[in-house]
């Protein structure tokens, strides 16, 4: 999928399916992201298209999109959930996804988190910790049940990717140094309500090739091998997530060759497999659409102030992360260069820098492109800004898939206390 398959121009004008989104901001205000059912649908199909040979259960990565409507619509598909938090599993159990195809990761779950994952019968815990693994033990035992688990694997194993978002390196926080997994594993076969049952592994998000996978599933391939021969029943692979997308012109494998590589280095050991996809699944399948307010002339360059900031998109500001921007409406306009910028009080809250765009002028509207994934999930309310709401179309209807809440509903969060 490149970024602007499911979001073309035609005639100049921005289209969604059949829906043009100069017509959708018609009835919602911008800024508001923009959803296609039907970019998301192929997108998992092309998973299970990629994964059809192999015994595989698609846990889609709640964090990167939760919209209960995104999940509604893969859950309809099949789809499990990888959650990271009591909330992402009440999302996904809200959205139709049974307990039996959520695995929890996370790093730090409490006691309040796993007494509630266990109570509901989960599939997997990725374990993350020793002390993680005894607090489990702990409760499985209370309620006289058993949690099946893995350990998420370190691999030490470099992704090649942004630093804020790797994972699988020996200095990051996440995992079971793979040095120390036998021991821990020899543990965990001993403590009372634990059931061992997998392998995890995850080394961080955006990849755009595939050799960090296979070297990280290679050294998992020899892990298992070593955990069997020690006498441990290891019949689930969870791979993770990270296969990339384009933002730019990065040139990303194709599913298939990401699941050859799963198949190549992890076939021959007979497990379930597990995929833990969020970004490649929902990234190109959304969009962000502002208006200009203003176009303002600085000494040296040109600005396009936008009704959208940081708060709703952070991934610029936070990762330095290219995303396309594009006129709505292209109609008649020359390309100029623009830095465009949102309406918060810093710097950082920049979307682009010297990009060129279609002319634009004050009311016309913008689409800011990749941002079905790490989009909405990561917005917050900064500056006293309301979330924006969400859309999604399915040919030629589309729904709000959550509202633009009142200034009211935000202010009453906070209490003036009794003495004040
Ligand atoms: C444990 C785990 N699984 C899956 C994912 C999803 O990653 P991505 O969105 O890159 O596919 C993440 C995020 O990087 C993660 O931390
Ligand atoms: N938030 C990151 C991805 C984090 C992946 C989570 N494990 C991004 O926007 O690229």
């Amino acid at each position: 999928m490149t970024p602007v398959s499911y979001f073309p121009h035609k005639n100049d004008e921005m289209y969604v399916d059949d829906i043009a989104i100069s017509d959708i901001a018609k009835q919602v205000k911008t800024p508001f992201y923009c959803y296609s059912s039907a970019a998301i649908e192929a997108s998992f199909q092309d998973y299970q298209q990629a994964f059809s040979a192999q015994d595989t259960l698609i846990c889609y990565a709640v964090k990167a999109n939760s919209n209960q409507a995104v999940l509604a619509t893969l859950a309809k598909l099949g789809s499990g959930a990888d959650v990271v938090s009591m909330g992402e599993i009440r999302r996904a159990i809200a959205a139709g996804i049974p307990p039996n195809k959520i695995v929890y990761s996370g790093v730090a779950k409490t006691q309040d988190e796993i007494h509630y994952a266990l109570s509901l019968g989960i599939l997997q815990f990725n374990v993350e910790s020793e002390p993680e693994l005894e607090l489990i033990s702990k409760v499985a035992s209370s309620l006289n049940t058993t949690a099946a688990i893995a350990f998420r694997i370190n691999p030490d194993v470099c992704a090649q990717t942004h630093e804020k978002i790797s994972t699988g390196k020996a200095e990051n926080k996440f995992g079971i140094p793979i040095s120390k997994a036998q021991l821990a594993y020899k543990k965990a076969a001993a403590l009372p309500g634990i059931k061992v049952q997998g392998v995890d592994v995850h080394i961080g998000s955006q990849l755009t090739s595939l050799a960090p996978f296979a070297e990280a599933y290679q050294r998992i391939a020899e892990l298992v091998t070593a955990l069997r021969a020690d006498g441990h029943d290891i019949s689930v692979i969870d791979v993770g997530g990270g296969l990339g997308i384009t933002y730019r012109d990065e040139v990303i494998p194709s599913k298939q060759a990401y699941a050859d590589i799963v198949n190549a280095q992890l076939g021959q050991l007979n497990c379930k497999i597990i995929i833990e996809p969020g970004r490649s699944l929902l990234g190109n399948a959304g969009i962000l659409v502002a208006s200009v307010v203003f176009v303002k002339e600085g000494e040296e360059r040109q600005f396009l102030l936008l009704d959208a900031g940081m708060n709703d998109l952070i991934r610029p500001s936070m990762y330095d992360a290219y995303h396309q921007i594009f006129a709505v409406n292209k109609a008649k306009k020359s390309l100029k260069t623009y830095d465009v910028v949102g309406p918060v009080c810093e710097t950082g809250d920049t979307f682009a820098k010297a990009r060129q765009v279609h002319e634009s002028n004050a009311g016309d509207l913008i689409a800011i492109m990749s941002c079905g994934a790490y989009g909405a999930v990561m917005s917050s309310n900064y500056n006293t800004r309301m979330l924006a709401p969400e859309v999604m179309v399915k040919g030629s209807k589309f729904a709000i898939v959550k509202k633009r809440p009142s200034y009211e509903e935000i202010i009453n969060q906070d209490i003036i206390p009794s003495w004040l």
